[in-house]
């Protein structure tokens, strides 16, 4: 094939999804240029840790300085590069960044990426049998990309990896308006993306809002620092501890568990977690069963409630006058120093017209509900895909790498095509309706997937799902059904993805193998 003849493909953004989707573009390279923008110069997208500063008051990242991940290593590995054995179970930031520096350095990423280059817009050319035109600007610093000009280039395909963390989510209530009411909250109010550290809290009071896993990690550490911390919530989840029987959290849901009923499963953790947890502060009782919310995890919260050190509160009712708060119980906290709404992001791609994402319904935007074919593929634009538009039970690496895998495969004709845009339109309203059906209506569930179920499904598609009679006629009877063992009942590590089927890599093999022992650190 000669370099004409070659897909060109653009990839936005070079953070967990991003490199991902490097990396698969290379594995066909003779098929596929590849070009990937970054408005950065790092890569790692949101987990690279930024600081706030006059030149950079709203980094793209929402990491604070103390954020460790909450999948084990053995569930957020890239399939092809196993997080190393040696290293924690669960990764600080900076080792998360670290591995993503040395994915990059082993598949030689960095020179396909364009650094500090914003993609300002991606628009579809449908006179050009719906090829691309991606329009961006140099950012040194943010002056400078208001005055350097803006150049095209044309794509065959656009791979949207910019992630759905940056945009915050804020409430709205009563006395929060400092512009407008005379009688709002006279202290600071800020979102939980321009965290960092709690430093400047300590001996403050601080109202932290809502229940995720940003409001907790933040409260939890507040409360270590000297801050009284009351957390505020509308409606609380589970809280699961980091380790969970002697395994990572994450190990315990193996692929075997998904053939169990899922109330079976469901009632069966429950009783193990209420033997294991202290009893729950009446403010903070799940408002839902276990598995129909996103849980938190934290082990540490319970621990700081009943210790008094983090004061639960139920949803704010009003704010102020001056630096009163109120909740919807009626009880008050005066003098509040700070508050800082944990309450999420919004799903947003300003390079894209919101149609791509929403398919034009009406209210999508605001409610965070993207109408794409199995969390990638916009029925009406088959050449574009999202690369990472889940909110994983799991990890978002393996996902990310997965959905890449899948997405280049077929564009190299080396897959089935993608079904119909019918089609597509009907299995969008399927897992809406299931996703309605399992989890409480509100804009964090609305791309809500199960990462191994998800996973295979695509596994399934590429060819490389481990399988029993794939692993036996591979590596013969006792070593496939030794692997097959590991893969149903122990930890799904991505590893898995590439025992058996294209690609498929004897560094998964080794660490499989060592992996089917989870190791304590
Ligand atoms: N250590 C780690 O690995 C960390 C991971 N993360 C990840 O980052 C992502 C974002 O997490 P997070 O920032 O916690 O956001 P989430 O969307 O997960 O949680 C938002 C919380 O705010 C509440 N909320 C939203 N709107 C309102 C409102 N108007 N009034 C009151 N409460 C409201 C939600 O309640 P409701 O449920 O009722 O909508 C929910 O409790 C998640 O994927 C999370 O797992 C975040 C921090 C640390």
């Amino acid at each position: 094939m000669t370099i004409q003849q070659k897909k060109r493909v653009a990839v936005i953004g070079a953070g967990a999804s991003g490199l991902a989707a490097i990396k698969e573009c290379l594995d066909e390279r003779d098929n596929i240029e590849v070009v990937a923008f970054e408005q950065e110069s790092f890569i790692g997208g949101l987990w690279r840790y930024v600081e706030i500063s006059d030149e950079n008051p709203n980094p793209h990242s929402s990491v604070y300085k103390s954020t460790i991940i909450n999948t084990s290593k053995e569930i957020m590995t890239f399939s092809d590069f196993p997080i190393p054995d040696d290293w924690p179970t669960y990764l600080p930031n900076q080792m998360v960044a670290r591995y993503f520096e040395m994915y990059a350095e082993r598949f030689g990423l960095k020179e396909h990426i364009r650094f500090q280059t914003k993609v300002i817009e991606i628009r579809e050319l449908k006179d050009t049998g719906s090829r691309w035109m991606i329009r961006f600007q140099k950012t040194h610093t943010p002056k400078l990309a208001q005055e350097e000009p803006a150049q095209e280039e044309v794509f065959d395909y656009v791979m949207v990896c910019t992630g759905h963390h940056w945009d915050p989510r804020y409430p709205s209530f009563p006395g929060m308006d400092v512009k407008n009411d005379p009688e709002a909250f006279t202290g600071e109010q800020l979102h939980s993306h321009f965290y960092r550290q709690a430093d400047q809290y300590r001996d403050k009071i601080v109202v932290v809002v809502g229940f995720g896993n940003s409001a907790v990690d933040l409260a939890v550490e507040l409360s270590m620092n000297y801050s009284t911390v009351y957390l505020s919530s509308r409606r609380p989840s589970w809280v699961l501890p980091r380790w969970f029987m002697g395994k990572p959290l994450d190990h315990g849901r193996t692929r075997f568990s998904y053939n169990i009923p899922p109330r079976i499963v469901q009632y069966i953790t429950t009783q193990r977690l209420q033997r294991i947890l202290p009893p729950v502060h009446k403010n903070m009782r799940p408002s839902q069963k276990l598995f129909e919310a996103y849980p938190t995890v934290n082990s540490i919260l319970p621990e700081r409630i009943s210790t008094g050190t983090i004061h639960p509160m139920k949803n704010i009712r009003r704010l102020g006058p001056g630096k009163r708060v109120e909740f919807e119980d009626g009880s008050v906290i005066e003098n509040v120093d700070s508050i800082i709404y944990c309450t999420g992001f919004n799903v947003r791609y300003p390079a894209l017209t919101p149609e791509v994402l929403t398919d034009g319904r009406p209210g999508a935007e605001e409610r965070n509900q993207a109408w794409v074919w199995n969390y990638m593929v916009p029925p009406r634009h088959p050449n574009l895909a999202f690369v990472g538009l889940v909110q994983p039970l799991g990890a978002i690496m393996p996902i990310s790498e997965i959905q890449s895998r899948f997405l280049i495969r077929i564009l190299v004709g080396k897959a089935a095509s993608l079904p119909s845009a019918q089609q597509m339109d009907l299995e969008i309203q399927e897992t809406r309706d299931r996703i309605q059906r399992q989890y409480y209506d509100s804009p964090r569930h609305t791309i809500q997937v199960e990462s191994t179920p998800y996973c295979d499904q695509l596994a399934v598609r590429i060819g490389c799902y481990p399988g029993w009679a794939a692993l036996v006629s591979k590596y013969g009877f006792w070593e496939g059904t030794r692997l097959w063992k590991g893969s149903m009942f122990g930890p799904s590590t991505p590893l898995q993805y590439r025992l058996v089927g294209p690609n498929s890599s004897s560094t998964a093999l080794d660490a499989v193998r060592g992996h089917s022992k989870p190791k304590q650190d």
